[in-house]
């Protein structure tokens, strides 16, 4: 299982042909939208500074759920904790609970406190705060580079290249334009369609029904940001990776589950781990799966590969799910 190869990339595991575009006038579209500067570096993790250590946070794109992205909060915390310490070292983890549901209709405060300052390591805590209250508590530590030849890594899995996928916004269209699709899922359909969530998905093995069997927890799609971000700033990387890392991935705990849907599911706490340096506008294969669910909570796990094979960064989180029997009569 274990791979000496680490973090020094020569091989590529998804084979095929990696040129981007393939000559069709879609095609061409959206590589004109990718040329535009990211959403997510533009606003979203662009911060206002209103004091020492006291930054601002606004939304972009709000859930269903109404109440805020916890990607969005976690990245937004990681922005401003790395305003904090300087260019000679870079975040290798974080630790967070959302201890309360964001409100999307007021901005964020970010409060950063000055934990330690070691020779190698340097702790961060931030405090996420809307109407007085905290809703998010964000441990993060950054380290300097210390090269070792303690290296190794698991494999990542073989999969089709992105560039053989269709994004999920492609699949749907196609979806939509089947004969006899249920109104009700038109409707669900189109309303993912209206979506503006700055992140692009392949999924691996597409689910186009909502009703789909109960199958093993584990779930893999390409993944990256919307839009240009540039070679260069690996801080804005890590917090971009923050805020993708927390979207399509507590669902993965819902799979080993038929005939159920989750009438409320948040996650609890987020944490991650940084190993090498990645570009979040690039496609990463995000690897996700859930070890246990039990007691309305679930545990999901997480492994972002660059796709030259070299593990980018692991992530997990747990969350809770109130779950309910879905009557596909009245659904579809
Ligand atoms: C986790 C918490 C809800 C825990 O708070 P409480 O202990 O007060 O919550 P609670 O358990 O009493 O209630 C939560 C909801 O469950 C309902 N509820 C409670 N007991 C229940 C039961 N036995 N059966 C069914 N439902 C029940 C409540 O009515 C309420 O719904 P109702 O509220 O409808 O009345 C809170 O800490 C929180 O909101 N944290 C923030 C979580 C978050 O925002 N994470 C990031 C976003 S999620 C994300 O980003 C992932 C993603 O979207 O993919």
């Amino acid at each position: 299982m274990a791979d000496t190869r680490a973090t020094d990339e020569t091989s590529d595991n998804t084979g095929g042909n990696h040129s981007s575009g393939d000559g069709n006038p879609e095609s061409r579209e959206v590589e004109k939208i990718r040329d535009l500067k990211s959403v997510l570096v533009t606003s979203v993790l662009n911060l206002e500074e209103l004091d020492v250590n006291l930054y601002r946070g606004t939304h972009h794109w709000v859930p269903r759920s109404r109440r805020l992205f916890g990607g969005q909060i976690v990245g937004q915390a990681l922005v401003a904790a790395a305003k904090s310490v300087g260019d000679d070292v870079y975040v290798h983890s974080l630790h967070c609970y959302f201890v309360r549901a964001g409100d999307p209709t007021v901005a964020v405060l970010y409060q950063v406190d000055h934990i330690r300052d070691g020779r190698s390591f340097m702790v961060r805590s931030v405090r996420a705060i809307q109407h007085g209250q905290p809703i998010l508590i964000c441990q993060a530590s950054f380290h300097k580079l210390q090269p070792s030849p303690l290296q190794h890594q698991f494999t990542m899995p073989m999969v089709p290249p992105p560039e053989d996928l269709l994004t999920e916004e492609q699949l749907i269209h196609l979806y939509l334009t089947k004969p006899n699709v249920p109104e009700k899922l038109r409707q669900f359909l189109n309303q993912r369609l209206a979506n503006e969530v700055p992140i692009e998905i392949k999924p691996i093995q597409p689910q186009p029904s909502l009703r789909r069997p109960a199958t093993e927890p584990r779930k893999l799609f390409w993944v990256r940001a919307q839009g240009h971000i540039g070679e260069g700033n690996m801080k804005l990387h890590c917090c971009v990776a923050a805020y993708i890392s927390d979207y399509a991935f507590l669902d993965t705990a819902m799979l080993s589950l038929a005939d159920y849907k989750a009438k409320f599911f948040a996650s609890l706490d987020h944490s991650m781990w940084f190993h090498t340096t990645f570009r979040s506008d690039e496609w990463m294969l995000y690897e996700c799966e859930s070890p246990w669910a039990a007691n309305s909570r679930g545990l999901v796990q997480g492994r972002m590969w660059r796709r030259d094979g070299v593990l980018a960064v692991s992530c997990s989180q747990e969350g809770v799910f109130r779950v309910q029997p879905v009557n596909h009569r009245n659904k579809l």
